[in-house]
């Protein structure tokens, strides 16, 4: 039996969760799992990624590997993943998700920072929820992988940057969290901590060969995130959080929880809301609360958002 092609991004983040999936898909189903790294353009140039607008960059890539039968399948940061649907592409697996907080890294908490404190995220969600929080803050925008940015503390250019809690664990650098936000103050991205595994939507043995790893409460959680996001018509580029929890209710029936937020990137206002459902209505239950959020103004918060020039 030839052993299954995982395409990856060759950053740490990258290679170490999609080294996770392959021992666990590996050991589950008895199939040899081989890791094949990819370069992607967003890899080679800084501005090529700027100019190409994000992320998105990096999933296509990959997609293209997929398309090309270069790998059978990809592993990806569910967070990253457009909303929209990608022609001849399915999404096979959805893995259980890991801690989905942002974290501050620096020297002290967020409430012990100094008046005026330099703190650094290139993502509009956490500017405008930081400056919510600390309205004297100075937010830096930063680019570059998690280790770039982290050296930007150390060097003394930054008091403090944001990350995600699950990406610094998979980079070996949780020592480096001053802070866990508690998701009360600071909402995570739709899907963060979360992990997608992509292969060709006419592969049917191989879908159900990798829905083995399928999390049933994970899909359904960041389903009714996403869907916020989709209906917002916001990218990642777009204050918008999102966070959902999947709890038993009794011994057979399960409830969806779901909260989003819609930021001014100024911090000084906000659009908050939640709602429950079944997990099996996830999608409606995203659609209905994004309907609310933007019943509330959460367009008019958006629009006001700062275009980067390209
Ligand atoms: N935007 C890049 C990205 N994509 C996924 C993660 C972290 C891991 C995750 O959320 O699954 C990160 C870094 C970060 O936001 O700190």
């Amino acid at each position: 039996m030839t052993a299954l092609r995982l395409g990856t991004r060759k950053s740490l983040m990258a290679t170490t969760q999609s080294g996770h999936v392959a021992d666990v898909l590996s050991r589950l189903t008895g199939h040899a799992v081989e890791l094949v790294g990819v370069t992607t353009e967003g890899d080679v140039s800084r501005a090529h990624l700027a100019q190409m607008g994000g992320t998105g960059v990096f999933v296509s890539a990959l997609r293209d590997t997929i398309l090309s039968g270069e790998v059978d399948f990809a592993v990806h940061s569910l967070k990253d993943l457009p909303t929209g649907p990608a022609e001849g592409i399915a999404l096979a697996a959805v893995y259980r998700r890991d801690d989905p907080r942002d974290a501050l890294c620096g020297p002290a908490k967020l409430a012990d920072l100094p008046h005026g404190a330099r703190v650094g995220t290139g993502s509009p969600r956490r500017v405008a929820q930081l400056r919510a929080l600390r309205r004297d803050l100075e937010v830096v925008p930063i680019r570059g992988n998690a280790d770039t940015r982290l050296s930007k503390v150390t060097d003394g250019e930054l008091d403090a940057i944001v990350l995600a809690y699950a990406g610094l664990g998979r980079i070996g650098r949780r020592e480096a969290v001053a802070e866990v936000f508690d998701p009360d103050a600071m909402l995570p991205a739709p899907g963060q901590g979360a992990l997608a595994l992509e292969c060709r939507a006419d592969r049917a043995d191989l879908i159900e060969l990798l829905a083995t790893v399928d999390d049933p409460a994970t899909r359904a959680a960041v389903t009714a995130e996403r869907t916020v996001l989709a209906v917002l018509e916001a990218g990642c580029s777009a204050p918008v959080g999102a966070y959902a929890t999947v709890e038993d209710t009794t011994d057979v029936e399960q409830s969806l929880r779901l909260t989003a937020c819609v930021v001014a990137v100024d911090g000084s206002r906000q659009v908050r809301l939640s709602a429950s459902g079944h997990p099996e209505r996830a999608e409606e239950v995203g659609r209905e609360l994004a309907a609310r959020l933007l019943a509330q103004g959460a367009d008019q918060l958006m629009g006001e958002r700062h275009i980067e020039p390209r």
